[in-house]
């Protein structure tokens, strides 16, 4: 196990790590010191520690998966699926893409996504996880709901096949004890979302799904004691005080990469680890997950990025901005490593690592949309159209006309965008040029696809073909709603130097599949809940450019070309 850092000016990183260890943060943290975030965070704290030893008492969890794995296996159930959002999915699918298992995620409310689930030639051989730590989280609860009814149609009684995750005393673990699922996995309540990986959020999917889960387990315990110390070469203390001398330069991306292959899937979780910790009060680090060492924005980082290698640090790359890390480690030691780095992190910036003021606006703002349209439609039965709540009438009514329309594709751009758009070509390749970042200005792009990461996978080219264009500064890519959860909580609460790109897509009546017993569908789920977030960072002022495809394939691929810069036939080739 080893951090290395590389910093412009090493006597910045110094003191910071001084500072860091003389204040004995990373013995105060194992012990579960609650004052390490100021007075304001302490009771928050003490509901929040239990992650620094949760290997420790995941022995006998790890029994309990294996002899429930069995006996599914016994039983033909041999396909695991996860149904939960955040933290709690992340960690589950990492383990199980470094181990080689096959997890079905769905942490989405995209009915393309879900449908790839629920209609499933093997859906007779699966078993759901349902993983949720508040037990109400909407996208977990209507995707446990839309697969007990697929199953009921195949004449399979659900509770045999449901299986939760969640905290002592939920709505959720009293329904599953009360309906008798087949396995109620009772998490730990002092343990957040985000820092759950090495609990039941983590092990029993990944462990269903037959990764070796003791094995992560055992790797994080052996770093355990050197993350307590306070010294130099502590992997957590190095990496925290680096990334927090960097913030204080204003260098707050940090564009990672995973050099070791068992790693790849990594990086999306410490986005949503670090992002949804930092970010808040107007501070924080964005995590970009990039696609290689050599993507846009890793391989010619601009000044405000920091790059970040996950495994060895590769070849003699100096970033502009001088700030690489790197850390080697086995997976179960990098969650540990990552986990303890947050922490001290937010002391050192100053914010509470284990809360997300922000993220509960855009909820509460899709719930409203949501009862507004499914009121709409109820009281509109003629309303034909698409699925996602464009063709309704109240809602048509209030939608403003589209900015452009090209091809498949309407452009929509918020008051706060406007004026720059008129600066720029009226074509949608000139309107996304309006909203990429400039190199070294230290904003950067996010690229929220409310799309199916199943169905339009390709939308995740998004990313490098605009960091391209936009000459290495950053962009990233969140899918929604699975980012609401993640990156979702900085873009509204940490630093001001967004810009955002909605991608949303008509779902027409035939694709969309009702929520069942919610009066709603899935459709207008998902439409709604970007509605809600673009609507709340429009709010906070924050620049937000919205395109709707009209038709998805299509509209996908003049979206691609367009953000190149170039006819959709070559950005096929
Ligand atoms: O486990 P839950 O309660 O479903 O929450 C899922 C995710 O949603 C968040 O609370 C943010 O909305 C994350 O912090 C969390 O990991």
């Amino acid at each position: 196990m080893s951090a290395t850092v590389g910093f412009p000016a090493p006597e910045e990183h110094r003191a910071e790590r001084g500072r860091m260890i003389a204040e004995k943060l990373a013995s105060r943290l194992a012990a579960r010191d609650t004052g390490l975030w100021g007075p304001g965070a302490a009771r928050t704290a003490e509901h929040r520690l239990g992650w620094t030893d949760l290997h420790t008492r995941s022995a006998g969890l790890v029994e309990q998966i294996d002899s429930l794995r069995e006996e599914l296996a016994a039983e033909g159930v041999d396909r695991i699926v996860l149904a939960g959002m955040g933290g709690s999915s992340l960690g589950a699918e990492v383990i199980a893409a470094s181990h080689g298992a096959e997890l079905a995620v769905l942490d989405s409310t995209d009915p393309l996504s879900v449908r790839a689930v629920v209609e499933s030639a093997d859906l007779a051989r699966t078993a759901l996880v349902v993983g949720t730590k508040s037990g109400t989280t909407i996208e977990t609860v209507s995707a446990a709901s839309a697969y007990a009814q697929a199953l009921r149609g195949l004449d399979i009684e659900p509770t045999e096949r449901l299986i939760a995750v969640t905290d002592p005393g939920t709505t959720l673990a009293e329904q599953a004890l009360e309906e008798g699922w087949r396995r109620v996995f009772l998490a730990d309540p002092d343990v957040g979302g985000r820092f759950s990986v090495l609990g039941a959020f983590g092990l029993v999917p990944a462990g269903l799904a037959g990764a070796d889960v003791a094995q992560v387990v055992a790797e994080a315990a052996a770093v355990a004691e050197a993350l307590a110390e306070d010294r130099e070469g502590n992997p957590a203390v190095e990496l925290a005080s680096a990334l927090s001398a960097a913030h204080a330069r204003s260098i707050r991306i940090l564009a990672v990469a995973a050099t070791d292959p068992a790693l790849e899937a990594l990086p999306a979780w410490l986005e949503q680890l670090v992002a949804e910790s930092t970010g808040k009060d107007g501070a924080g680090v964005l995590p970009i997950a990039c696609e290689s060492v050599h993507a846009a924005g890793f391989a010619d980082a601009d000044a405000g990025t920091g790059i970040c290698f996950l495994g060895e640090a590769l070849g003699e790359h100096q970033p502009v901005s001088g700030v690489a890390v790197s850390c080697e480690a086995p997976l179960g030691a990098q969650f540990l490593i990552w986990e303890t780095a947050t922490a001290l992190l937010g002391a050192a910036i100053g914010v509470d690592p284990f809360d997300q003021p922000d993220v509960e606006a855009a909820k509460a703002r899709a719930r409203e949309i949501l009862a507004r349209r499914t009121q709409a439609a109820a009281g509109s039965p003629e309303t034909g159209g698409d699925a996602d709540g464009g063709a309704a009438p109240a809602e048509a009514a209030q939608e403003p006309a589209p900015f452009l329309v090209e091809g498949e594709v309407e452009v929509y751009a918020s008051v706060h965008l406007i004026d720059d758009l008129e600066l720029h070509e009226r074509t949608l390749s000139g309107l996304l040029g309006a909203i990429l970042p400039e190199r070294d200005d230290e904003r950067y792009l996010a690229v929220c696809a409310y799309l199916s990461s199943v169905h339009d996978a390709e939308a995740a080219r998004l990313r490098p073909v605009l960091a391209d264009r936009a000459d290495g500064a950053p962009v990233s890519f969140g899918w929604g709603p699975r980012y609401l959860h993640s990156t979702g909580q900085l873009h509204k609460g940490g630093p001001d130097t967004g810009s955002f790109l909605f991608v949303t897509a008509a779902i027409s009546a035939e694709d969309d599949l009702a929520v069942p017993g919610a009066g709603f569908g899935f459709g207008s789920l998902i439409s709604s809940q970007a509605a809600a977030d673009a609507d709340v960072l429009e709010g906070l002022g924050r620049r937000v450019l919205r395109v709707r495809l009209r038709e998805r394939d299509e509209g996908l691929q003049q979206l691609l070309a367009a953000a190149a810069g170039t006819s959709p036939e070559r950005v096929g080739e």
